[in-house]
């Protein structure tokens, strides 16, 4: 097989997830390039015919169905989806995963969590034995974020946790704003050992909305690279 770059990776776990759809599927989208790719292809069988109803897990994804004519709903209007579909900026052997690099964590572990299954799609340069180099984004409540980002580092005793505020992209270095009104802290934690230990010692802070660790939530990941596709976990 000839190399492949990372964003034909990305197209290809796409097409593979795209095999797991069928007609009268309720089905959760991602959000980042990976998920793009999915968004951009099943918009294809939509226009020849395929009949799903779609829930996006960001604005920019919504924007883009919609752009695309895949009828969308709500998760008020369907509370239960069949499968979602997603990326990660990290995932280990256990399908453990990281995500929220591009800001949507949140709705997307509402969304992944209401689906009977989650498929997460990759290129395989996300593949970790230890999950952390990927900075870990926390969603935090705007109100005392100092105190957030203090109690955080304590309950990542041990971690050497630096959170940083994310900043909007562009010369403004605003503090860039979930499409929940929240920000983000991406927090350096180094190798994350004990992810259960973590998510539970962060989901005890106030502040914290969610974080970015998905634990027992994919059924599988995709992942595309040099050497074609492997699938982590199971499809069916
Ligand atoms: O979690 C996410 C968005 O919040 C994305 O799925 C993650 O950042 C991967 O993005 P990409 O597919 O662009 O590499």
């Amino acid at each position: 097989m000839p190399a492949l770059n990372p964003d034909d990776a990305k197209r290809l776990a796409a097409a593979t997830a795209l095999d797991l759809v069928s007609s009268g599927m309720r089905l959760g989208l991602g959000t980042g390039s990976t998920a793009a790719h999915f968004v951009s292809l099943l918009g294809e069988r939509v226009a020849a015919g395929l009949d799903v109803l779609c829930v996006p897990t960001s604005e920019r994804t919504r924007i883009q169905a919609e752009e695309l004519s895949i009828p969308l709903s709500t998760l008020d209007e369907t509370p239960e989806l069949d499968l979602t579909v997603d990326g990660a900026d990290e995932f280990d052997a256990n399908l453990r995963l990281i995500k929220g690099g591009g800001g949507a964590l949140l709705r997307e572990k509402i969304v992944a969590t209401a689906s009977r299954r989650m498929v997460v799609i990759t290129d395989s340069s996300k593949f970790v034995e230890t999950l952390g180099k990927f900075p870990l984004p926390v969603e935090v409540n705007l109100f005392g974020i100092e105190a957030t980002r203090r109690m955080i580092a304590r309950a990542a005793a041990g971690c050497g946790c630096s959170g940083e505020i994310r900043l909007r992209q562009g010369a403004d270095a605003e503090p860039y704003l979930t499409d929940n009104g929240h920000y983000l802290f991406d927090c350096r934690f180094g190798s994350i050992i004990d992810p259960n230990g973590l998510a539970l010692a962060l989901r005890a802070v106030p502040g914290v909305v969610e974080h970015g660790l998905f634990i027992g939530i994919a059924a599988a990941v995709i992942s595309a690279g040099p050497s074609g596709v492997d699938v982590f976990g199971r499809l069916d």
